[in-house]
């Protein structure tokens, strides 16, 4: 089965004309103030601001925590930037009347045919950069369907501060300074899986406004009638390699390595409803042609023996794992060989309770994740830096197993399973033992 993972996008941006001036108003600090400080107009035109004082803005904002091993931190090291909450502030930019939710339902969260609101995004904060930047780090994952984070920069005049995201090889570098005063004065907005690496660059001079969003999946990922034209010709072969008498004729396990890295929590690994690009179509595709779908996390224990120095001729092997119980590290890692005896302790000796099929088991559809992969599945576990402390959410990186019904000659092509499974339960351990089969 041949397919091309670039195909699938991370990020995506746009722009919006500015017709009406974006009014913004937020909560005095000290009461000393009038009201009538309290409100800016933006309009995008000479340095941005057609009405109002910015610095009572940043007079009134509070600097900007983020999240390192649960706990909210300020580290201008780290982080230079001031926030609101939305409890302090309100403005008067829609992101659903904009258009720009409807961009990235189209863009990020496709789907299988579902409709165009499937997203919801939440204002998380506003923020402001007079001379900031904020480093490479992960958002915080918010709940199990929180797939991504929308942000949107107000048309005030600054310098610098290119949004740069991430993931795997590729890169994607937002800088908002050059149109914010161009002819056409406009809202500039970035949305990308919350997965990805982004790190704001410092800005040189003026103020960058932003208001960041969490994007939630809403809508129920089940209709699986209109496959999109990029997800069709993969489904197509799904269908081809399944149909084959002489492939896995008595079922069995097929094992497809994420591409993108999901939140989940120790009494849940419940992700189907925001799996990212690719991923969502090998479990809808799957799912839908009649086989089990679950997600699993794998570890490779290979260094786990090499550290225990008591082990030589323990044959290293990666562990599918049954779910990973949540772990908090606490303390910073200077390096990446600190974090991994810490995780891989952790992990195997108490945390990682393994799945009944083994790893052996399983046909891998796509190679295991390379080295520096690896790494980020335990920075992803290790709670790193993320944008907000959190000890209920962790990342993992992980694998989609697929229970491959039999092929049947007598009823003339692949079984399908009576039912999906339902992707709470833990007990997968031999689905194509414990469930029945329909002819096809
Ligand atoms: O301001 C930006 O462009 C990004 C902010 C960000 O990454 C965050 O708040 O987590
Ligand atoms: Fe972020």
């Amino acid at each position: 089965m041949e397919f091309s993972q670039r195909d699938f996008v991370f990020v995506c941006g746009g722009s919006i004309p500015i017709t009406t001036p974006v009014a913004l108003r937020w909560d005095r600090r000290n009461d000393e103030k009038a009201a009538s400080c309290c409100k800016l107009l933006i309009d995008g035109e000479g340095d941005g601001i057609k009405h109002g004082d910015i610095s009572n803005l940043i007079a009134d904002m509070r600097p900007a925590t983020f999240g390192l091993a649960g706990e909210d931190v300020y580290d201008e090291r780290y982080r230079k930037a001031l926030q609101l909450e939305p409890s302090n502030f309100s403005s008067s930019f829609c992101p659903y009347t904009s258009g720009t939710v409807d961009s990235i339902t189209q863009i990020l969260a496709p789907g299988l045919g579902n409709g165009a609101s499937s997203v919801r995004a939440e204002l998380y904060k506003l923020n402001a950069q007079p001379s900031g930047f904020f480093r490479a780090h992960v958002d915080t994952p918010r709940s199990p369907s929180h797939f991504g984070s929308l942000v949107v920069c107000l048309p005030v005049r600054h310098a610098g501060g290119n949004l740069q995201v991430r993931h795997n090889d590729k890169s994607m570098s937002f800088d908002w300074s050059t149109n914010s005063s161009a002819n056409q004065p406009s809202i500039q907005w970035a949305a990308f899986y919350s997965d990805c690496e982004h790190e704001v660059l410092p800005v040189t001079s003026g103020h960058r406004l932003t208001l960041t969003y969490n994007l939630y999946s809403v809508a129920p990922d089940q209709d699986l009638s209109k496959p999109t034209d990029l997800e069709l010709p993969l489904i197509q072969q799904m269908e081809l390699v399944l149909n084959n008498p002489d492939f896995l004729p008595k079922g069995g396990y097929l094992g497809f390595y994420t591409t993108h890295a999901y939140p989940h929590s120790s009494d849940s690994f419940s992700i189907s409803a925001s799996l990212k690009g690719i991923d969502k179509v090998i479990w809808q595709g799957f799912q839908r042609l009649g086989c089990g779908v679950c997600m699993r996390p794998v570890l490779d224990v290979a260094r786990q023996f090499g550290r225990q120095g008591n082990s030589e001729d323990a044959r290293p092997r990666p562990v599918l794992g049954k779910y990973l119980k949540l772990t908090t590290v606490d303390g910073t890692f200077e390096d990446w060989n600190g974090m991994e005896s810490v995780m891989f302790d952790d992990c195997y000796n108490s945390n990682l309770v393994e799945e009944g099929i083994g790893f052996e088991k399983v046909l891998w559809i796509n190679r295991p994740t390379e080295e520096k992969h690896r790494e980020a599945q335990i920075a992803y576990t290790a709670q790193q830096y993320g944008n907000e402390g959190s000890s209920a959410f962790i990342y993992s990186w992980c694998a989609i197993i697929i229970g491959v019904p039999p092929y049947s000659g007598e009823h003339g092509g692949r079984m399908r399973l009576e039912k999906t499974f339902e992707e709470r339960t833990r007990d997968w351990d031999d689905p194509l033992c414990t469930v029945s089969f329909l002819p096809k």
